[in-house]
């Protein structure tokens, strides 16, 4: 599925979001009821107006004048202090509705399946800073001016009752306001849309540039990457621009209505004065009045294009909040205990998206405390074992079982606590040696992080360093060299004592030297332990007494370590 296409969905109002703003009801009454009175309140500039010209002017009465100002003074005072209490608490629930839904967002996120997962990965991180976009709206005057919509009636009642007739004004105005919006709003919505589809371009653009800077610098890749700039670049610019028109004839049309409405009551309620059906400060007051009947439609018109964007973003989370989790459907399992028997019963796979099979037909039992290696050329299926053996992918067709229990009923978390796993590309966050050892989980303490490290022989390189565990790592471990990541990463695995262990490539960036001697640890390490290693070099099939041969995503031998490898290479034989 392309980026374009990932934000065509359109749903219903989703539980995520509203279940946040049900628990913020009691502050929406508030923010609904200071609404009420600030709208109660600009009635009466137009009323104070109307009193000061039919009973205050003829009469001349000054102490009238001056009772009515500290009057409507007190309400200027209310209005401002309501006003805050508005924009207050519209922030605090916006807040709340941020963190909660920031919340249910990241853990979709962290629990997405890969083999839903679509587009960049530029595009989905563009997806969740969409986030960004909601709460704008719910903490901003947008949510305001949406409130002070309904009391456009309000407003027009007070219109009738002072003008009468004079009410058809913004009765004829209002609707062709509205009526202009919602002309307009189907190109808006498609201009969002394709705003959105164009923003999340760029940011794979970036996302992909600054990721692999090294690699664009050293492989010459700031031509082609360049140019996918620019293109987003002027895509962009392009659809705002659209934007930006459309928007403007709504903006404008209200604005236009608004002098109209004034013009309009003026040239009306002249006819009125003159039939003495209207006095001077009801026409003032009414043409005040219309003007202020049509605003709110100005602000929306403004808002409009905040509001089609927020609507897209509402649709592109809900997408990804509506596909369904990892794991089982009903309540997962967790085993108590792990003896650490791993069963493949005819397993086919093919990673979505592709033709071919990466998997075929594999079966092999694995008892618990066995070691096996699994070999076999470039492409040949591994790695893919070892995926979907940590439940990253579900197999298309058979099981997959540990200690007899089919895995997708397993809470995918506890397997891969129970499943340490170091794969082949080494991740390391930002943060300190320690916490990327230990990870934040609770179990593992300082004694266990250094026993962990010295095995892994992270312990050699960090221990002679002053404060070597607490020193921070830049991004993804930049700064350390390849094999003393995946010592980081293997001591990460081996910490918590899990009872099964995978490891893909675990030696590939490491010296002889350091690969014998992690081996040599290991050894004793890994006693009544489940061990599956995925080698392409020799010394790691020491530590293991069964090898597995992959060809083309079939299992090609399954047998004693040296049978198998006699097998491959009759020369051995000859040799020994
Ligand atoms: N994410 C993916 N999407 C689509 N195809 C994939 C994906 N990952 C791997 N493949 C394909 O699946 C097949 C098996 O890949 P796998 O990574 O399991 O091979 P491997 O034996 O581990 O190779 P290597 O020794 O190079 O690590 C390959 O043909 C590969 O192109």
């Amino acid at each position: 599925m392309s980026d374009d296409q990932l934000v065509g969905e359109r749903e219903g109002f989703a539980p995520w979001l509203l279940e946040p703003m049900r628990r913020n009801k009691d502050i929406y009454i508030k923010v609904t009821l200071a609404a009420v009175l600030i709208n109660i309140f600009a009635l009466t500039s137009s009323l104070f107006t109307m009193v000061v010209y039919d009973r205050v002017l003829p009469n001349n009465a000054t102490s009238s004048l001056v009772a009515l100002s500290i009057g409507f003074a007190l309400i200027v005072i209310f209005d401002f202090i309501l006003k805050m209490l508005r924009s207050y608490f519209v922030d605090v629930a916006g807040a709340r509705i941020d963190r909660e839904v920031g919340e249910s967002v990241f853990d979709r996120l962290l629990n997405i399946r890969l083999d839903r997962k679509r587009g960049s990965t530029g595009a989905l991180a563009g997806i969740v800073r969409e986030q960004e976009t909601l709460r704008d709206f719910f903490t901003s005057a947008t949510l305001s001016a949406v409130v002070d919509v309904p009391f456009i009636l309000l407003t027009m009642v007070v219109i009738a009752i002072i003008g009468g007739w004079l009410v058809l004004v913004p009765i004829v105005l209002v609707p062709l306001v509205i009526l202009v919006g919602i002309v307009t709003q189907p190109a808006m919505e498609r201009l969002a849309t394709r705003a959105m589809s164009h923003a999340l371009h760029k940011q794979s653009v970036l996302v992909e540039t600054i990721g692999g800077l090294e690699t664009v610098k050293t492989a010459g890749a700031s031509p082609i990457l360049t140019g996918r700039w620019l293109r987003s670049i002027e895509d962009n610019s392009d659809i705002s621009l659209r934007q930006r028109l459309i928007a403007n004839i709504g903006i404008t049309a209200s604005q236009s209505a608004q002098m109209v409405s004034f013009a309009a009551v003026v040239v009306v309620g002249v006819e009125m004065i003159a039939n003495r059906t209207l006095t001077m400060g009801g026409l003032i007051a009414c043409s005040i009045l219309a003007g202020r009947a049509v605003a709110p439609l100005g602000t929306i018109a403004q808002l409009l294009s905040r509001i089609t964007a927020t609507r897209t973003a509402y649709r592109q989370l809900n997408h990804l909040m509506q596909g369904r989790p990892e794991g089982p459907d009903g309540d997962p399992l967790r085993l108590a205990k792990v003896a650490g028997k791993i069963e493949f019963r005819n397993v086919h796979f093919r990673y979505p998206g592709t033709p071919e099979k990466a998997l075929e037909n594999i079966n092999f039992t694995i008892n618990p405390g066995e070691h096996v290696a699994l070999i076999g050329r470039v492409g040949s299926g591994k790695t893919t074992i070892a995926k979907l053996l940590l439940g990253l992918y579900e197999p298309e067709e058979g099981v997959i079982l540990l200690d007899g229990t089919d895995i997708r009923q397993l809470d995918p978390v506890d397997l891969r606590r129970k499943i340490a796993s170091v794969m082949q590309d080494t991740l390391l966050l930002s943060g300190s040696v320690r916490e990327n050892i230990a990870l934040g989980r609770e179990e593992i303490d300082d004694p266990a992080m250094l026993e962990a490290s010295e095995l892994a022989g992270t312990h050699q390189f960090i221990g002679q360093i002053a404060n070597g565990y607490d020193r921070r790592l830049a991004d993804r471990g930049e700064g350390l060299s390849g094999g003393q990541r995946q010592s980081i990463v293997i001591a990460r695995a081996l910490a918590a004592k899990p009872p099964v262990l995978v490891f893909d490539e675990p030696s590939s960036g490491m010296d002889t030297q350091t690969e014998n001697g992690l081996i040599e640890r290991l050894d004793a390490e890994l006693k009544e332990r489940t061990f599956i290693v995925i080698t392409h070099r020799t010394p790691f099939l020491r530590l293991t007494s069964r090898v597995i041969l992959m060809d083309r995503g079939k299992v090609l031998m399954d047998g004693p370590r040296d049978a198998v490898l006699d097998k491959i290479n009759p020369a051995r034989v000859a040799k020994s």
